[in-house]
């Protein structure tokens, strides 16, 4: 919908009115088309001003509507039409002009924006490109470099950073629709020509095929195997190279290539499955819909490690107030420096003012004293935790939540040890916890549904893709990882080497693969995890016993690996070498290598070919079926959790949607039948069963994967 209305006699109003974000559906585009014909054939008007309801002028095209068929007013000639107008059109752009949002603003002759204004054109994001004329409007308007930068990325960038590019002609800090007016009226009757961009000339940047090839080296090496970052680049070259006309028609064929494609697919899943898990649900039925979360205003962080500066610098960017306690002076002060100077920075890049007085310091555990939450991050040893809780059980005021960052331990033995179990829950943040986007709030049987509604939206404070699930061994990410290392570990006793299984993987789209990520991560991270669940056990025992714990399959490799003290890029030695301690560069090491051959020989394994489809089929089938098994037992409420949680926390390429996405892509049948086959070969890993669940879902026609919640819902209800 979009209304149409006089402002100050003279100027037309056309106001976008699609809640929440007036989105160009087929019902808005007519709207526009209508009301634009309207407000240039109206005598009286002699400017017009497009503004967007509810502060927000548009979130772009209709998301949703790119599944069925598309009908109404297609975007291109509505925005011509617009640029054509005889009458200057200004958009007054409050809120977020993203994607089509934004070209329809680019269409208008002026922009208006009010300073708080966030402007872009996301459509990378969701493995398309801007179709509606932006990646040819843009380039000509600001310059193809900062249109490269704005396009391959989908960066979103202020109204400040918009009028400095030169996107927008003015930024208010008042009513905008009001500004927009008065602007109208002032360039009433001044030609347009000089303000129709399709028409300028696209600057050619010196030298702009090293430029373009650059930028093609730059996206081919972080795209990871996605095609909307290349078709981006193409987009804008064709910008720079052809006339507008015939740029036009590269973008069409551009997007032709992007739009169907299983990569857009997945990526659309994924933007709305980050929309669905705050919908958050536990199995008692509670939910985001039925629990209010309690006022956060002030937090505490204990334990100022690695993990505890980077919650207390995500915390601080929030604008809430925080307290950071850490008892060893020492490491108070070396926190303090690494926290000012982590929130200097993030401020410098947002160009905002760094929030330092927001924090305070203390040794002192009663400084939680006026705290409404707490965020504990000591090192992971459940004695030392439970004493902490004990502590903070004392000093702080009731109702405080007790949270832990905790990626391993029991949350329901940690709540026990204190005098209200329902006030604890998980919050598990990943490296470094000021930047990856990912955080498992995790509910133990004893948590409140108000504890949960309270850190998931904290979570949304802090910018994270905040997921809900319930508490187990590894909760949701770590547990199905431990299944695809597993594998891992077992291909090489089978004749695979590191380079084979990670470059599998990062075909794949992974950043690393497991051997890479091991070695940036640490190899005595896992190795103490599997210590303390009395897998690893020292020296090196031969014959079947060895390769044998509780009944199943398990591999040394990684044990032995760590006995010679190769922990990865900080010892220099690991699953490859490096130059030296702490450096990044990953070569072929041949120790490793005739470690392996001898390694066989002791355990009469034979190394035969493996191809890059087994490894991939033996990883990730594995943390798949996994996936299944959490599902089946609730911990995590529809695939849509899980998928979040592989993309923003543990390097699933977006552009394959996640596991459980993925899983329906490969088609449920054929996974099956492929974890059938390896569970044969292998009958002493039982992890390799299929799970009931993926049965269940393929006898029952393999429906897509949003209906799984319904499935799955039905299998609980029958439990
Ligand atoms: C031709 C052209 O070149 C191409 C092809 C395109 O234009 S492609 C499209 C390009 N546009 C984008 O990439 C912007 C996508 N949207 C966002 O980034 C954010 O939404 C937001 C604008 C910054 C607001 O964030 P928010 O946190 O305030 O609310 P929300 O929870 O995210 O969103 C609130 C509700 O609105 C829904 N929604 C948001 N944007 C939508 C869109 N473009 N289409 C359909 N629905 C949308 C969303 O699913 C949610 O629904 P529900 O879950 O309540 O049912």
């Amino acid at each position: 919908m979009a209304q149409y209305t006089r402002a100050s006699g003279f100027v037309g109003l056309i106001t976008l009115q699609n809640p929440p974000v007036n989105a160009l559906s087929a019902v808005v585009r007519q709207a526009i088309v209508d009301t634009v014909k309207i407000a240039l054939s109206d005598p009286k008007v002699k400017s017009v001003v497009i503004c967007g309801q509810n502060g927000n002028f548009c979130g772009g095209a209709d998301i949703k509507e790119f599944g069925g068929e598309m009908t109404g007013p297609p975007l291109i000639p509505m925005i011509h039409a617009i640029e054509a107008a005889n009458k200057p059109m200004v958009a007054a752009i409050e809120g977020n002009a993203l994607g089509g949002g934004l070209e329809l603003a680019l269409g208008c002759h002026y922009r208006i924006a009010h300073s708080k204004a966030r402007l872009g054109l996301p459509e990378v994001t969701l493995g398309l490109l801007p179709a509606a004329g932006g990646s040819q409007r843009l380039p000509r308007l600001i310059g193809v470099p900062d249109a490269l930068d704005l396009i391959t990325t989908g960066r979103i960038v202020t109204a400040a950073e918009a009028l400095r590019l030169g996107i927008v002609d003015q930024v208010t800090e008042h009513n905008t629709v009001d500004a927009a007016v008065k602007f109208a009226l002032s360039v009433a009757g001044q030609p347009l020509d000089a303000r129709r961009i399709s028409t300028f000339p696209c600057p050619r940047p010196p030298d702009s095929d090293a430029l373009f090839e650059e930028a093609m080296r730059k996206v081919r090496g972080s795209a990871r195997g996605a095609m909307a970052p290349v078709a981006c680049v193409q987009a804008v070259r064709a910008a720079a190279t052809l006339p507008y006309e015939r740029g036009m028609e590269r973008e069409k064929e551009l997007m032709a290539t992007l739009f169907t494609s299983g990569q857009a697919r997945a990526l659309q899943y994924v933007f709305f499955a980050q929309r669905a898990v705050g919908r958050w649900s536990m199995p008692s039925g509670a939910g985001w819909d039925t629990s209010k979360p309690r006022p956060v205003n002030k937090a505490a962080v204990i334990g100022l490690g690695t993990m505890g500066r980077g919650i207390t610098v995500a915390l601080a960017q929030t604008g809430l107030s925080v307290v950071a306690i850490e008892t060893q002076e020492k490491q108070l002060m070396e926190a303090k420096q690494a926290v000012t100077s982590m929130l200097e920075r993030g401020a410098k890049r947002r160009g905002a003012a760094p929030a330092l007085d927001r924090i305070s310091y203390s040794r002192n555990i009663q400084a939680v004293a006026d705290v409404d939450l707490v965020i504990e991050a000591v090192f992971e040893d459940m004695a030392l935790k439970l004493e902490v809780f004990r502590q903070l059980s004392a000093f702080c005021k009731p109702g405080t939540l007790l949270c832990t960052n905790t990626s391993a331990l029991d949350v329901d033995e940690l709540a026990r040890g204190t005098p209200n179990p329902e006030l604890v829950v998980g919050m598990h943040f990943f490296a470094p916890a000021h930047v990856m986007k990912l955080l498992e709030v995790v509910y133990g049987k004893r948590s409140s549904p108000q504890a949960v509604a309270t850190a998931m939206q904290l979570g949304k404070k802090m910018g994270k893709a905040s997921v809900a699930v319930g508490n187990c061994r590894g909760f949701v990410g770590n547990r199905m990882l431990r299944l695809y290392v597993e594998q891992a570990f077992f291909l090489l006793e089978e004749g695979a080497t590191p380079e084979l299984v990670d470059g599998a993987l990062e075909e794949f789209g992974f950043p690393m693969g497991v051997f890479r990520m091991s070695d940036l991560s640490g190899l005595d991270v896992g190795w103490r995890t599997r210590k303390a669940a009395g897998q690893a056990q020292p020296g090196e025992a031969s014959g079947q016993s060895a390769r044998i714990r509780n009944g199943s399959r398990y591999s040394p490799i990684g044990d032995l690996v760590c006995e010679q003290g190769r922990f990865g890029q900080k010892t220099g030695r690991g699953w490859y070498q490096y130059d030296k301690p702490g450096s990044r560069v990953a070569r072929s090491d041949p120790w490793l290598h005739s470690f392996l051959e001898q390694y066989r020989a002791r355990h009469g394994l034979v190394a035969r070919s493996i191809d890059r489809q087994e490894v991939l089929e033996r990883c990730l089938y594995a943390l798949v079926n996994e996936g299944f098994r959490i599902l089946e037992d609730g911990i995590a409420a529809g695939p849509e959790d899980i998928d979040v949680i592989y993309v923003f926390g543990y390097g699933w390429p977006g552009h394959r949607g996640g596991p459980m996405f993925y899983a329906s892509t490969v088609g449920l049948p054929k996974v099956l039948e492929r974890l059938e086959h390896y569970h044969q070969a292998h009958p002493d890993v039982p992890d390799l069963q299929p799970c009931g669940l993926l049965r269940r879902l393929v006898a029952s026609g393999s429906p897509p994967v949003h209906r799984w919640r319904e499935v799955i819902k039905k299998l609980h209800s029958q439990l």
